[in-house]
């Protein structure tokens, strides 16, 4: 950095009393004793390291726990110590030279060392390399913790679930004898000590309960002997994939058998838990899962791995459809056919390092809720499961001051969502753009049934005349219509949304020919829905957009008028001059409806948004005084936009009726079908005095809407547009 700038860093730091985290970059070139430009400080360059240590007495440690020496060598060799001859200096982590490369060296060598500030009036706290190992990972969390006086402080708090799938499932000779099952126990009881509250959470398939050998059956009963001791959840009667039902009675059948299997066996039925094999049905949604997990277990909560995608399991989230909260799962390796330490993939090493500091370690210091689902066959033979849980517990409590507690799955769940609220609303991506979630989507379903394009509005610019016109269009199908909100299906933006997919698609009905077929929709609302880019974008990145834009100023006029003859009573009681000159001291209802009606006139604002999710070729924007004039042309335009060939000729399927004022579909000869009486109503013209109002209230709007239009390779401005803004310069 130069001086210049780090004068003004350094002056930053000490100003707002902000610390910095430094890490030595590693160099080609081996120093030894270099000093730090300006610092008190000498660096060893390239050095191998092993054996790190803790300063116990160092103020950062917060998360990570000191005392023990984690022996071995520190990953790379290209490690950055750092000697100190100044008080503010502090080690935090110490390491010794590798023997193997240097003669002994008995003197600890500081790894990451703490500036108290004492020096220069900055706080810092420098890393001898990069992030490799994990104890510098943990000092990191603490270091920022501290640097930024416990603003960005994890909670210390983790909650452990251990689901065991598949009790009763495994084949011959995979499956839990009698001495397991007491090993289970004592682990269980062991891990108790440690993780308060913790029982093994068992999944039980009622339909294979003794299909083992002999001494396997023993195994089972043992389990039921121990009922109590242990959760218990329902996974499906006969392991079949929810989606692979077409009917929800038999889905239901199915589950009511494993219910009585329950309780004829007296395992409890009421943790309002399940999970389903492969996890499918869960995620994307297979709504007959969640009517029948309702209906016969009153299913609260379940857990998956797919949403939105498999990997990397830390950017899982959960969401709640239907009230049943979904909660992600995280990864700890165990497969159903990892049942022998040795034969997890890479060896015995491969898992330990996992445990010691490795993926799993750090899948729980970074998820205060963790639920690992595991298989009956990961704790028969030589019991890999308990073996790697009770070790990565015990690793924990040795490193860290994380306090360790698990609770039934109900409890978790609404912990989940006091912690993530905002993950509660559900994000549905499009299953065919993941091949995992392809495979677990019901058959039933294809990939045509969403829209290639969307007319997004916004309302009174024309979007009716626009959709009743791409309806003629032979190549081009809209969806069916919606009992509430006729041609609109208002996906998106509201209520619906929670819906789920398959409510959504049963508007696209499947037809033979799809792939030549243009599926749309149109909703004017989506236009200035806060939500709507981020969820169309989600499920259908790849959709064309279309918006029609015209005067904000005759768009909120065109909507009042349109509110008052919807009867709304605010719109009825006040004149449009007093909607949208309403003050911010007006009666809430006023103000709500001058919202409703200015907003999406805000055109720029709402298409960055459109933008920031979609890029400008995906976008197409029609002038809506063209489409008034000229739908031929407007028409015409929009094929060549959509790529649709042969492009089909509107001239003779629309013609202006001076009777109605606007263009018409072409019935015969010298019939025209016109759009209703609530397209192209008949009132008042704008009083001035409104026009000139609004001009000046939409003046900045329009003005970043030519900027807009411009970065978007618009060469024509719309002649609305030039009038608004020219109309305000000269009043
Ligand atoms: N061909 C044709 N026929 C009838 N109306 C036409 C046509 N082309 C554009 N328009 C203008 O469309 C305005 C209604 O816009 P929308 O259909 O988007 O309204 S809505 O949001 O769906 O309610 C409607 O607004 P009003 O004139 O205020 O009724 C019309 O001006």
């Amino acid at each position: 950095m130069d001086k210049w700038n780090r004068e003004l860093l350094d002056k930053y730091c000490r100003e707002y009393s902000v610390g910095i985290v430094g890490f030595a970059p590693p160099g080609e070139e081996s120093l030894v004793g270099a000093q730090l430009k300006g610092f008190p400080l000498f660096i060893h360059t390239n050095l191998r390291l092993k054996d790190a240590q803790l300063n116990a007495a160092s103020p950062i440690l917060r998360l990570t726990r000191s005392g023990e020496t984690a022996w071995g060598p520190l990953p790379g060799g290209d490690w950055t110590i750092f000697q100190a001859n100044h008080s503010t200096y502090e080690p935090l982590a110490w390491a010794h030279r590798d023997s193997l490369d240097y003669p002994t060296n008995r003197s600890p060598l500081a790894t990451v060392i703490q500036d108290h500030g004492r020096y220069d009036g900055i706080q810092r706290v420098l890393f001898g390399g990069g992030l490799r190992f994990w104890l510098h990972k943990l000092l990191l969390l603490d270091s920022l913790s501290y640097l930024s006086h416990g603003q960005l402080s994890l909670s210390l708090n983790r909650m452990i679930l251990v689901d065991v799938d598949d009790i009763f499932v495994g084949e011959k000779s995979t499956r839990l004898k009698r001495d397991d099952v007491m090993a289970l126990l004592a682990t269980q009881q062991r891990i108790q000590a440690l993780v308060p509250g913790f029982k093994f959470n068992l999944g039980f398939s009622g339909k294979y309960f003794h299909h083992g050998t002999a001494e396997e059956n023993l195994g089972d009963d043992m389990l039921l002997e121990n009922v109590d001791r242990f959760t218990w959840f329902s996974h499906m009667w006969n392991h079949q994939q929810p989606h692979l039902y077409e009917n929800v009675t038999h889905l239901q059948l199915d589950m009511a058998l494993n219910k009585q299997f329950a309780k004829d066996h007296g395992i409890p039925t009421v943790s309002g838990y399940s999970v389903s094999p492969h996890h499918s049905g869960v995620y994307p949604v297979h709504e007959g899962l969640y009517e029948a997990w309702k209906r016969v277990w009153n299913i609260k909560v379940t857990s998956t791995e797919e949403y939105p995608h498999l990997r990397p399991a830390r950017l899982r989230r959960g969401f709640i459809h239907r009230n049943i909260m979904v909660l992600p799962r995280q990864t700890c390796g165990l497969f159903t056919h990892t049942i022998f330490i040795e034969r997890y993939p890479g060896g015995r090493d491969k898992l330990d390092e996992s445990i010691q500091g490795g993926e799993l370690f750090q899948t729980i210091v970074y998820n205060p809720i963790n639920i690992f689902m595991t298989h009956m066959s990961n704790y028969g033979n030589d019991r890999l499961a308990l073996y790697t849980f009770e070790s990565v517990i015990k690793f924990i409590q040795c490193w860290t001051n994380l306090r360790l507690s698990s609770s039934p799955p109900l409890k978790l769940g609404e912990h989940y969502f006091q912690l993530y609220p905002e993950e509660a609303d559900p994000v549905w991506g499009n299953p065919c753009d993941d091949q995992r979630h392809q495979k677990i989507w019901s058959r039933n379903k294809t990939c045509d049934q969403l829209p290639r394009f969307l007319v997004i509005g916004p309302q009174k610019t024309g979007t009716t005349a626009l959709y009743t016109f791409l309806s003629i269009h032979p190549a081009i199908s809209s969806n069916l219509p919606s009992p509430d909100t006729f041609e609109e299906i208002q996906f998106f933006n509201g209520k619906n949304y929670y819906k789920g997919l398959d409510w959504y698609m049963s508007f696209f009905p499947a037809s033979k020919n799809e792939s030549s077929r243009y599926l749309f929709e149109k909703s004017a609302t989506y236009f200035d829905g806060e939500l709507v880019p981020r969820r169309a974008h989600a499920l259908l990145p790849r959709a064309k957009l279309i918006t029609i834009l015209l005067s904000p100023a005759r768009r909120a006029y065109s909507w009042y008028q349109h509110t008052r003859v919807h009867g709304d009573p605010v719109a009825n009681n006040y004149s449009f001059h007093s909607v949208i000159t309403a003050s911010d001291t007006a009666p809430k209802p006023l103000r709500d409806l001058r919202n409703r009606c200015l907003n999406p006139g805000k055109y720029a604002q709402h298409l960055e948004r459109w933008l920031s999710f979609y890029p400008p070729q995906q976008l197409h924007i029609i002038d809506g005084e063209q489409l008034r004039q000229n739908p031929v042309e407007t028409l015409h335009e929009l094929q060549r936009f959509l790529k649709i060939t042969p492009a089909f000729n509107y001239s003779s399927h629309l013609r202006y009726d001076p009777k109605k004022g606007f263009f018409c579909q072409v019935t015969n000869e010298d019939r025209t079908k016109c759009l209703g009486k609530s397209k192209g109503r008949q009132y008042p013209p704008m009083e001035d005095k409104s026009y000139k109002f609004l001009q000046r209230y939409y003046l900045s709007h329009n003005t970043a809407l030519v900027k807009l239009l411009k970065r978007l390779g618009s060469r024509t401005i719309p002649q609305w547009l030039k009038e608004d803004l020219t109309d305000t310069v000269m009043t």
